[in-house]
C-alpha cells in the first residue's frame, strides 16, 4: 500500500464519510477567507512588568481603535476613554466607578456597559470562527457570552432579549464578573499572536512577572535577547553568566528578583561582601535606585558591596574562558593584569589611565585572576541556588520551549540583535566549535549550542556554556554585534573613550535596502514581501533616528520599556502591529503607573505610523496558517476522491 493511501486511510478515521469530508473542506475554505489575524510585536521589555502589561492590555492601542470604529458617532471622547479603561483594567476600573453609585445608578451603568461590551465583542470576534471564540471565553461565563454575542441576529426584538439577560445577570450579582469576562475575551482576541523579540530580563524590577504573564498567552513566540541568554546560561549552571546576572541585578537595585521571586539566597554573597568589602571604596558601584523606592543609606551600601564583590568575581572568571578559546579574540577583556596596583593605573591599548576606584581587596597582584577560597565558596552556593530554583527553572524551560534565536513568520524575519557583517557587505565568518560559520548557519549553530548547554544543565563539564558567554559579549555574536563589551572600563576608568563599544557595520548597513534584501534572501524570505523586525538597540528618535529603515524593509522596535534608557530615546519606544490592512508602527509614551492608567485613564499610545498598507485586505489564505490549511484541504480532497472512486471505503467504527 502506498504511503499516501495509508495516510488517507488514517484520515478517514477522522472523516469517515463523504458528508464529513465535505463539511471540513467547506469549513477550512471559510477560515481561509477570514481576514488575517493581528500579530503584535514587542521587544526589550527589560523587566518593566507594569508597562508591558499595559501594552498587552490595550493591544498597543488596538482596543481603543476598535472602540472608535464601533462607537465614533455615539460616544464622546471621554466615554470612549472610560470604556477602553474598563476593558484594560476591568476589576480596578469598576471598583473606582461604582464605589459611590446608588443601586439605581449601578443598574443603569451595568446595563449600558454590558451592552457596549457585547457590541464591541461582536465586532472583535467577527474575524474568527465561532469555535475559536468559544475556546477563548472564560469557562464560567461562556454560555451567557455566547447567547449575547451570537444569538441576537435571529431575534426580532433584540433589545428586550438583551435586557432580560442583562437584568438577570445584574440581579444575580454577576455583572462585574461578566464585564471582566468580556474584557478578557476582547483583550485576548484583539491580538491573535504575540512576538517577543527578546531582552525580557535585566534592568527593570519584574521580569519574572512578565514571564508569568507570557505563560498565559495562547499563541506566542520569543526570540531570545542577549539579556535572556545570560539567565538561560546561569540556569544551566554557568557561574560566569550567573555572576553577570547577579551583577546587573545589583547595579539596578533588583536583587530581590533573585531572592524573592526566585528564592535564591544571597546570604553567602552578602556575608562575604560585608566582611571583605566593608571598608572598600564603593565609587561606581552604588545601585541605580528607582527614585520611587526609598533605601536606607546603609542598605544601598550593602548592595554596592555585593555589586562590587560579584563584579570582581566575574572579571576574574572571564580569564578561564578567554584562555580556553583564543579564537574568540577576547584577550582585550583581560584587564586585571594590566593594572599597576601601586600606582592604581591601568594600561589599555598602550595608554595609561588612572583608576577611579582603588579597592581590590581580593586581588593578588601576582595572580590577579585567582579566586579566593571565599569567592569560590560564594560561587558554589550561588550556582546551587540557580540550579535548584524551581521557579527559575520553570521560567527558563518556558523560554526554551517558546523561543529561538530567529524566526520567519508570515514572510517576516525576526531576531533580537544582528547578522555580523564585514565592511564589504558579506556576512562575517566566525569560528565556532571547529566550524567556520556565517549568516543563517551561524544562527543555527548558536541555537543548537544554547539548547545543548541546557540539556547538560548542572553537569560538571558543560563546554557549550563558553559559547553562551561568547553570545553575550563576543564580536561575532548575533545577539550583541559590538566589537567588545567594556564593562570593566565603565566601572573603573573615567575616560569615556575607553567605554566605547564600536558597533558592527550591520547597524549601518541595515539602513540600506540592498543589504536588508541580501539578509532576507539568506534566510529564504522573499525580499519583495518580507521585512526584518529587529530589537536590541534603542532608537534615538530625539536625535532624529528613524525606526523605519531601508525603505520600510527593516523595523527597529526596541520597546524602550527600560526606564533607564528613556532619557536616551526620548520616549518609551515602539511596538508593531500587523493586521489584515498592513503593518503599523506604534509609538509609546512612558508609562507612569497603574493608578494613572485606571483613575486618570492615561493611555500611552501616542502615534501610529503606517509602514506598509495592503492593497487588498489580507486573508488567512495568504498567511503561514493559510498555507498549512491549504495543504489540509488538498489531503481532504484526495480523500473525497478516494471515497468517490472506491479506493477507500467509508470508515465504519
Ligand atoms: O547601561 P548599562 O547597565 O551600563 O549596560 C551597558 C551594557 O549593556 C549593553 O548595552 C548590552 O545591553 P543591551 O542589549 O540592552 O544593549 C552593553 O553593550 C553595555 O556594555
Ligand atoms: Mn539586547
Amino acid at each position: 500500500m502506498s504511503q499516501n493511501l495509508r495516510y488517507l486511510q488514517l484520515l478517514s478515521q477522522k472523516f469517515p464519510d463523504i458528508p464529513s469530508v465535505t463539511t471540513e473542506i467547506i469549513n477550512l475554505e471559510a477560515i481561509m477567507e477570514l481576514p488575517k489575524a493581528t500579530e503584535h510585536y514587542l521587544s526589550d521589555l527589560h523587566g518593566e512588568y507594569d508597562a508591558v502589561s499595559h501594552v498587552l492590555r490595550n493591544g498597543s492601542g488596538n482596543i481603543k481603535e476598535k472602540i472608535r470604529e464601533v462607537f465614533q458617532e455615539r460616544l464622546t471622547k471621554q466615554e470612549i476613554n472610560q470604556l477602553a479603561t474598563i476593558v484594560y483594567y476591568p476589576q480596578e476600573k469598576l471598583q473606582v466607578l461604582t464605589q459611590d453609585m446608588t443601586d439605581g445608578e449601578k443598574q443603569e451603568f451595568f446595563t449600558t456597559t454590558i451592552s457596549e461590551l457585547v457590541e464591541l465583542g461582536q465586532f472583535v470576534v467577527s474575524k474568527y470562527t465561532r469555535s475559536k471564540v468559544r475556546k477563548a471565553m472564560p469557562k464560567d461565563m461562556a454560555y451567557i457570552m455566547e447567547e449575547l454575542l451570537f444569538k441576537d441576529s435571529i431575534l426580532s426584538n433584540k433589545e428586550d432579549y438583551y435586557h432580560d439577560i442583562i437584568n438577570n445577570v445584574i440581579s444575580l450579582g454577576a455583572a462585574d464578573r461578566l464585564i471582566q469576562a468580556f474584557s478578557q475575551l476582547i483583550q485576548e482576541l484583539v491580538v491573535d499572536h504575540l512576538h517577543v523579540l527578546g531582552d525580557i530580563y535585566d534592568r527593570g524590577p519584574a521580569p519574572d512577572k512578565i514571564i508569568d504573564l507570557l505563560m498565559k498567552k495562547k499563541s506566542l513566540d520569543i526570540q531570545w535577547g542577549n539579556h535572556d541568554i545570560i539567565w538561560m546560561g546561569a540556569a544551566s549552571g554557568s557561574r560566569l553568566l550567573l555572576a553577570n546576572v547577579v551583577r546587573i541585578c545589583a547595579r539596578y537595585d533588583n536583587l530581590n528578583i533573585i531572592e524573592d521571586a526566585y528564592g535564591i539566597s544571597l546570604r553567602p554573597l552578602l556575608s562575604f561582601a560585608e566582611k571583605v568589602y566593608r571598608d572598600a571604596d564603593l565609587n561606581g558601584f552604588m545601585p541605580k535606585i528607582d527614585p520611587d523606592l526609598i533605601h536606607l543609606p546603609e542598605e544601598s551600601k550593602q548592595i554596592a558591596r555585593m555589586h562590587m564583590a560579584i563584579a570582581m568575581i566575574q572579571f576574574k572568571m572571564e580569564k578561564a574562558v578567554i584562555d580556553r578559546h583564543p579564537e574568540f579574540q577576547t584577550d582585550d577583556r583581560l584587564l586585571l593584569d594590566k593594572i599597576d596596583y601601586d600606582k592604581f593605573t591601568i594600561t589599555i591599548d598602550g595608554k595609561v589611565y588612572p583608576l577611579e576606584n582603588h579597592s581590590f581587596p581580593t586581588v593578588d597582584p601576582n595572580n590577579p585572576y585567582q579566586l579566593t577560597e571565599e569567592e569560590e565558596w560564594v560561587m558554589e552556593k550561588l550556582q546551587a541556588g540557580f540550579l535548584n530554583s524551581e521557579k527559575l527553572q520553570k521560567h527558563i524551560a518556558f523560554l526554551y520551549s517558546k523561543g529561538s534565536l530567529y524566526k520567519v513568520y508570515n514572510d517576516n524575519l525576526l531576531y533580537h540583535g544582528c547578522i555580523p557583517m564585514n565592511p564589504d557587505g558579506s556576512f562575517m565568518t566566525i569560528p565556532i566549535a571547529g566550524e567556520n560559520l556565517s549568516g543563517q548557519a551561524l544562527f543555527e549553530k548558536f541555537e543548537q549550542i544554547l539548547r545543548q548547554a541546557y540539556k547538560e544543565e548542572g553537569s560538571k563539564e558543560n563546554p557549550c556554556l563558553d559559547y553562551v558567554w561568547y553570545l553575550w559579549q563576543g564580536e561575532g555574536s548575533t545577539l550583541f554585534g559590538k566589537e567588545k563589551m567594556t564593562t570593566f572600563e565603565r566601572y573603573f576608568v573615567v575616560d569615556k573613550e575607553t567605554h566605547e563599544e564600536y558597533k558592527n557595520i550591520y547597524y549601518e548597513f541595515r539602513n540600506h535596502s540592498q543589504h536588508v534584501e541580501s539578509i532576507l534572501c539568506e534566510f529564504g524570505v522573499d525580499p519583495q514581501k518580507g521585512h526584518i523586525v529587529n530589537g536590541h538597540t534603542p532608537v534615538k528618535e530625539r536625535k532624529g533616528e528613524n525606526p523605519i529603515k531601508a525603505d520600510g524593509k527593516l523595523l527597529v522596535i526596541d520597546g524602550g520599556f527600560s526606564k533607564a534608557y528613556q532619557k536616551t530615546t526620548g520616549l518609551a519606544g515602539y511596538t508593531l502591529l500587523y493586521n489584515s490592512f498592513g503593518m503599523q508602527l506604534v509609538t509609546h509614551q512612558p508609562f507612569s503607573s497603574i493608578e494613572d492608567a485606571v483613575v486618570n485613564e492615561k493611555d500611552i499610545v501616542s502615534t501610529r505610523r503606517v509602514v506598509d498598507k495592503e492593497l487588498d485586505r489580507m486573508t488567512v489564505r495568504q498567511t503561514d496558517v493559510g498555507i498549512a490549511l491549504e495543504e489540509q484541504v488538498i489531503d481532504l480532497k484526495d480523500l473525497l476522491n478516494a471515497y468517490r472512486n472506491g479506493t477507500i471505503k467509508p470508515y465504519i467504527k
